[in-house]
């Protein structure tokens, strides 16, 4: 990319930064300009994203366009779906998009085509979720499965986590899924409380197979099924796994015919598409995660296709970059007005923070501007009646998406009908604001003093001008969720572009990993503390004490 052309697109979004923080004010902006809501959107058929109630003018979307022209965007999206090594530093192409493009090109890798291989294990995960669906699969005692437990974490967790929890209306019956994560001893401890030996099937989720929670986590289920049906052979019956490590499967104990693969081009974050999906095949069965890799694909044609302009990630990437280096906003929040959604910021805060929280260009240079921003969100209506208060009256500019679905898939429709139209008053809320003027008006009908008054009005105006994406889609589906998904992991890679960093490598994540490895023996007391730093020595010691 042209350093040049970037410095000049910057500094053309420095001065614009200064005119908006200055003149724009939205309220006056709607009502100047009775056309605002109808330039600010775009839509891929039913999904529909508006941004007019962004601090934004024409000027400031066509030099965030010409900005994401200048990176070269489009070019470096078609390099990652035509299967290049775009993540550098790992020298691994970025092909996540294969795994949807169910009815695509063939997509080559080092001259392979990687189609069939997906195809392949798409139909051996059909037939063993048909297996277990039809009972036909037997535990070591003969009974059906009743149960599942998916152990991962990161990559290997959130996203079916996300996923099952939103496809909640699509669940089959007859069939658990529950997912284990940490390796705090609680969370497997309180899992398999309630659950039969007989009838529980566990998924090892591991990308790498080395990860240290997911592999203690596998082995304390390997020991709870085994004290409990007093075999060892049982695991072959209950135990099977996903991963990129066939090897490594193996050498757990797991027959590779109980395996199901993927590779090195899946990005954990990026691999709910992949065999990492299987626990949302068990939940809602095959046909519905095909649904999901279609609306995937869907979004990935329009990303490839529709002008930038048009573009539904490259326009939330350019808005959020837009508040990010521009006008200084440190996070993002994302606010669905969705229970089934309440896990969606957990998945998206690895999708973006691991994807974008990096300091250094791709090419190894230190980075002098803000990259990615804190992920961050909760369901409406909860967060209004805890967090909110903060975007409000703040001192904070927090960018917000708000996401809706028109219909629900319940039939309370009172409910869903003041679901949506909490969504629509708080955007409209932190856009209009309250003026002093406003407030003024009001107490003045009460019997408060004219001191009370001068004290109180100023507590209740709220500034206004505080913007919001609104994300609204007829009814959340698999379909629908999988473009949602899509959306996001598009959106953090045209960012990713601009910012000129890798976001498919996550270095970040190392250390805590080999100084936790270190620390251990020293925790267990058979290996002394005293020459770690002053903290870390006198924490081994106080625990130690604390411990007896
Ligand atoms: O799937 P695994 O190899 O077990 O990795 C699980 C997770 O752990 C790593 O430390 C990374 O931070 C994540 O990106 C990854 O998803």
């Amino acid at each position: 990319m042209s350093t040049e052309n970037m410095t000049t697109c910057w500094d053309k979004l420095d001065q614009l930064g200064a005119e908006v923080s200055k003149n724009l004010n939205l309220r006056k902006a709607f009502a100047d300009d009775p056309a605002r809501f109808d330039r600010f959107q775009v839509a891929l058929d039913d999904l529909f994203v508006d941004y007019s109630k962004n601090l934004i003018t024409d000027d400031v979307m066509a030099a965030l366009r010409e900005l994401a022209k200048a990176a070269q965007v489009e070019s470096w999206r078609d390099r990652m779906f035509a299967g290049d090594r775009i993540n550098v530093t790992e020298n691994r192409a970025v092909l996540h998009t294969a795994l949807r493009n169910l009815d695509g090109d063939p997509v080559m890798v080092d001259g392979h085509d990687i189609m069939p291989d997906i195809k392949d294990v798409l139909a051996r995960m059909k037939a063993f979720a048909a297996r277990i669906h039809t009972g036909d699969w037997k535990g070591h005692t003969g009974k059906a499965i009743t149960d599942v437990v998916n152990i991962g974490i990161g990559g290997s967790d959130l996203g079916p986590v996300m996923v099952n929890e939103a496809l909640r209306p699509y669940h089959i019956d007859g069939i658990r899924c529950h997912f284990v994560s940490n390796v705090d001893g609680a969370h497997i401890v309180d899992t398999l409380k309630d659950l039969d030996a007989e009838t529980t099937l566990f998924i090892i989720a591991s990308k790498t197979f080395t990860t240290d929670e997911t592999l203690t986590n596998a082995y304390s289920a390997r020991d709870w099924l085994i004290g409990l049906l007093k075999d060892e052979a049982a695991v072959a019956k209950h135990f099977v796994a996903v991963s990129t490590a066939l090897d490594k499967v193996a050498a757990f104990g797991i027959d590779t015919d109980n395996a199901f693969g993927f590779w090195d081009w899946v990005g954990g974050r990026y691999s709910l598409w992949s065999a990492i999906g299987l626990p949302i095949i068990l939940a809602v069965g095959y046909d519905k995660f095909e649904e999901l890799l279609r609306g995937a694909q869907a979004m990935d044609n329009h990303f490839q296709t529709a002008p930038i302009d048009q573009n539904i990630p490259v326009t939330l990437a350019l808005i959020g970059v837009w508040y990010r280096n521009i006008l200084g906003a440190s996070s993002q929040a994302i606010l669905p007005y969705d229970q089934h959604l309440s896990r969606l910021p957990a998945y998206l805060q690895q999708a973006d923070m691991e994807s974008n929280g990096k300091s250094v260009t791709r090419d190894g240079k230190p980075i002098f501007y803000e990259t990615g921003p804190i992920i961050w969100g909760e369901p409406g209506t909860n967060g209004q009646h805890a967090f909110y208060q903060l975007i409000h009256q703040g001192t904070e500019l927090i960018p917000v998406d708000f996401i809706v679905a028109a219909n629900a898939l319940h039939p309370l429709a009172n409910h869903h009908d003041k679901l949506v139209a909490n969504c629509f008053a708080q955007a409209e809320a932190l856009m209009r604001g309250k003026t002093e003027a406003e407030v003024r008006d009001e107490l003045s009908g009460t019997n408060l003093t004219p001191a009370e008054i001068d004290v109180l009005a100023p507590q209740k105006v709220f500034a206004g001008n505080k913007p919001s994406n609104m994300i609204l889609y007829k009814q959340l589906d698999p379909f629908t969720l999988g473009r949602l998904v899509a959306m996001y992991e598009h959106k953090i890679f045209v960012q990713g572009i601009i910012w000129n960093v890798n976001s498919y490598d996550q270095w970040g994540v190392e250390l805590g990993k080999q100084l936790a490895k270190e620390l251990l023996p020293m925790v267990q007391a058979t290996q002394s503390g005293d020459a770690r730093d002053a903290s870390t020595a006198g924490l081994i010691k106080q625990l130690q004490a604390l411990r007896g």
